[in-house]
């Protein structure tokens, strides 16, 4: 666990650019600091390894004092993914991601194999070892920041703005690849971003911080969509905070109709949409009562494991206004109408 204990940072000049900042980094957990640009979150995770160093205040890790280790010792149990991921320009790529092995006295093929298997293990196709930065995409050099950082299998990971240079396409699968990776390793991972939707999907808790260094709000996701500590929080989040919060919402109670599926194209009914399916089970496209000859478009989504958010995206993606709910397979197993998607926004409304 990272402990912040009241701790400010006033630089020579004055700024204080953190301001008695106090709260815990659970270990085994994401704890992600955002706030708009000034706000202190750099400084605020460079002190963790010392980077910076508090002018007040103390941070602690599993208990003890930073200020006690020195720094090398500390690195040694913390890595560090920066924007632009930082490598060394003429190193190969297995040989940046052993750099931290190599420091730590490693035989070289150990720490190659090391790195062979961080690589694969980002995700990063094994014959871009041999190349050189320069010959990487950005989202590429992005997950061989993070295979380096993950070298000397530390217990905490620090990132700073680790995706925000990349396209959000890759940002969105760096982002997945980071979830994945450490439901695996269970790092205690501080992370640092000024985009409220990454630190929504990537934390497990949340803290907002406001220029000047002070912390607004430290809350789970759900709970700082549900309830901002005050006006500035509010803002922060954005105006879609709403909507946001669908995506914590279950679909597990959304009622379900069984009774408007049908497996040929033709033949009448009286209801305004049926939702017609292959001989496999998957859905083919809505049938309107009026154009019996065509078919619509439609959304999935996965009962259970997809949130209300998903839900209303599939209902808004078909004209019918209702979401086709499939199993794992891709098989149609019922769907959301408009009226029970209503009750289920109502249900989430209230709570
Ligand atoms: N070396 C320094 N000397 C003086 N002031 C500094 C120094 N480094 C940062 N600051 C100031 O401290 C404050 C916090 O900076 P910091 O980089 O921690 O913010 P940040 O939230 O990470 O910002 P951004 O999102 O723009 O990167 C800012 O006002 C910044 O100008």
């Amino acid at each position: 666990m990272i402990t912040f204990d009241a701790v400010t940072k006033r630089y020579p000049d004055g700024t204080v650019a953190v301001d008695r900042l106090s709260l815990e980094a659970p270990t085994g957990e994401i704890t992600v600091f955002v706030g708009p640009s000034g706000c202190g979150k750099t400084t605020s995770l460079r002190m963790i390894n010392r980077m910076i160093d508090a002018t007040e205040g103390q941070i602690l890790l599993d208990g003890e004092p930073v200020q006690g280790i020195d720094p090398p010792t500390l690195r040694r149990g913390i890595g560090y993914v920066i924007q632009q991921a930082g490598l060394f320009p003429h190193r190969k790529i297995v040989d940046n991601v052993a750099t931290v092995p190599y420091l730590l006295g490693w035989d070289k093929k150990k720490a190659r194999d090391r790195a062979m298997e961080l690589l694969e293990r980002v995700g990063l196709d094994l014959a871009l070892a041999g190349r050189y930065p320069f010959q990487l995409s950005g989202g590429q050099q992005q997950r061989v920041g993070v295979a380096r950082a993950l070298a000397a299998d530390p217990p905490v990971l620090l990132m700073d703005e680790p995706f925000s240079a990349v396209d959000p396409i890759v940002r969105t699968s760096l982002q997945d690849e980071l979830l994945r990776l450490q439901a695996e390793l269970n790092k205690t991972i501080v992370f640092v971003t000024h985009d409220i939707d990454e630190a929504i999907k990537l934390g497990d808790r949340v803290a907002v911080l406001r220029v000047g260094g002070q912390l607004a709000q430290l809350a789970d996701p759900k709970t700082l969509l549900s309830e901002p500590a005050d006006d500035f929080v509010r803002e922060f989040l954005g105006h879609d905070r709403g909507i946001r919060r669908l995506q914590f919402v279950s679909t597990d109670g959304l009622r379900l109709r069984t009774d408007l599926t049908v497996q040929d194209s033709t033949g009448s009914s009286d209801e305004p949409w049926l939702l017609v399916v292959g001989d496999d089970g998957r859905p083919l496209g809505w049938r309107a009562k009026e154009r019996p000859e065509e078919l619509e478009p439609y959304g999935t989504f996965t009962p259970g494991s997809d949130s209300m958010r998903a839900a209303l995206d599939a209902a808004l993606l078909s004209p019918s206004g209702c979401a086709v709910a499939v199993d794992e397979d891709g098989k149609a197993v019922g769907v959301a109408t408009r009226e029970a998607l209503d009750a289920a926004l109502a249900e989430a409304a209230d709570g």
